[in-house]
Formats: structure tokens, sequence, C-alpha cells
């Protein structure tokens, strides 16, 4: 009799546009894998902050509401959807202002600990393994996972695969690529130089520069990466 294989665990970390979502939601599909996106945690307490007027640049009030919003993640790679106190805020995450409040939230630790816990028990719930992205899951999140990934590109490519998705539908709206790239180093600045659990890349993550690689040969690579480390073990 055929036993089922071993639940794998894979963490994708790296700074802001290298492709750790479209690269991560890939794979898990490709490979039947759950898919977590802890980015989208972190931008749902921060909306949810916003929207109930706690003072996001004051670290004590951020700290005091913590625990308060329940944060529900879809994990499949198809739909990751999710809700804080069940209100759909898959939407509403992505806005300018989320973007531009969530690397102080992020930075405290009390809210760190209360999204570390939550990540830690969707990846052992997974049932057929999961691939989980965002900036400390190798260092701190998951350090005994099967497979870590460092997602790097240049500050240029980064810049301009974001602008592209800013681009209204029309076209029109010409984004502001200088922009667009400053406010994305001051977030990478933000994120590697907090004191708890800063975006660094683990000992054991192998790097991949994905500047000059399409999405598919991101994917490719990682996939073949995962089924080694299956076949090895
Ligand atoms: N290797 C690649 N080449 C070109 N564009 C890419 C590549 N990887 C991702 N993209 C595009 O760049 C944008 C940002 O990718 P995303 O996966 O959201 O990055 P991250 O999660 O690291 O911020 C998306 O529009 C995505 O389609
Ligand atoms: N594991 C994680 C994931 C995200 N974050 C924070 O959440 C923010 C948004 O993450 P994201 O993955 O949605 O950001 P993008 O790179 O997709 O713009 C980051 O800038 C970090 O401040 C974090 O601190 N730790």
């Amino acid at each position: 009799m055929q036993t089922a294989p071993a639940p794998v665990i894979v963490a994708i970390d790296g700074p802001s546009g290298t492709g750790k979502s479209s690269t991560s939601r890939a794979v898990a599909t490709a490979l039947g894998l759950s898919y977590l996106d802890t980015g989208a945690q972190y931008r749902a307490i921060t909306w949810w902050m916003l929207t109930n007027d706690v003072d996001v640049n004051d670290p004590a009030a951020v700290a005091a509401a913590a625990h308060k919003p329940a944060i529900v993640s879809g994990t499949n790679p198809a739909a990751p959807g999710i809700t804080a106190d069940g209100v759909d805020a898959t939407g509403p995450i992505r806005t300018q202002e989320v973007t531009a409040a969530v690397s102080a939230v992020s930075a405290v630790p009390e809210i760190r600990a209360q999204l570390t816990e939550l990540q830690r028990r969707i990846a052992v719930e997974a049932e057929t393994g999961i691939v989980v992205e965002g900036r400390d899951i190798g260092t701190t999140v998951l350090p005994d996972a099967d497979l870590k990934v460092f997602l790097t590109a240049s500050p240029e490519a980064r810049a301009a695969r974001r602008s592209g998705e800013l681009r209204g539908a029309d076209g029109a709206a010409k984004p502001d690529l200088a922009g667009t790239q400053a406010a994305l180093l001051q977030r990478d600045s933000a994120d590697s130089s907090r004191t708890t659990s800063p975006l660094r890349q683990a000992g054991d993550a192998l790097e991949v520069d994905t500047t000059e690689l399409t999405l598919e040969q991101v994917v490719e690579c990682v996939v073949t990466l995962i089924r080694e480390k299956q076949q090895a073990g």
C-alpha cells in the first residue's frame, strides 16, 4: 500500500515586488498545496486599526488593540481572501493608505506575536503542505521549513513591476516610477531595521535573483527545488 507523502512546508521571503505572492500561489497550485500570504495578514490588521481609529503611529495603542480583530485567511491559492472581524478586507488591504501604514504596525512586537502564532497554526493544519510567504517565515515563523527561498530583484525591476500593477485599467494614469521606487525602498528599510523579526535572509535559505527571470522561470525553479527535497527526504 502506498502511503501519502509527508506534508511539505515551504517558506518564501524577500522584499516587496520580488514576486513572492505570484510565485507562491503558482507553486502551491502546481503542487496541490495550501498557500498563506502573511503580508495580507499584517495589512488586514493595519486596515482594521485605521478603520477603528487606532493611531497607527502610537505603538502602545497598536499593542493594546493587537488582540481585538479576528483575522481569518483563506489558504486556497486560487482565491486567497482575508477577513478582519468577519468583514471582507481582501480589496481594502491593497490601498495606498494601508501600504503606507503597514510597516509601523508590523514593527510592534505584540502584533508579530499574535500573527506568528496564527501562521504556525495554519501551517500545521495544512494537510498536503503549504507555501507561506512573507518577510520572516524562514527566520522566525517556520525555522524548520523543508525549503526556504529568499527572492530578490533590483529596485528598478521591482518598482517597474509595482508600477505596472498600479496603472489604471485604461492605461491612462501614468505611474510615477521614481516615487514608487522610493516608497518601496523606504518600506524595505523600515522592515529590515525593526528590532523584532526583521526582513532578513535565513542562513539556510536559497537566494533566487528574479531580476532577469520571467515569473514562469521562477515558478519552475521553486517547483524543481521542492521536488528535489521531496525525493531526497
Ligand atoms: N519574475 C517576474 N518577472 C516579471 N514580473 C513579475 C515577476 N514576478 C512577479 N512579477 C509581477 O510583479 C508584480 C509583483 O509581484 P508580487 O508577486 O506581488 O511580489 P511580492 O509579493 O514580492 O510583493 C506582479 O504584478 C507580478 O505579476
Ligand atoms: N511576514 C511578514 C509579512 C509582511 N510583513 C509586513 O507587511 C507588509 C506588507 O507585506 P506584503 O507582502 O503585502 O507587501 P508587498 O511586498 O506585497 O507589497 C510588509 O511591508 C511588512 O511590513 C511583515 O512584517 N512580516
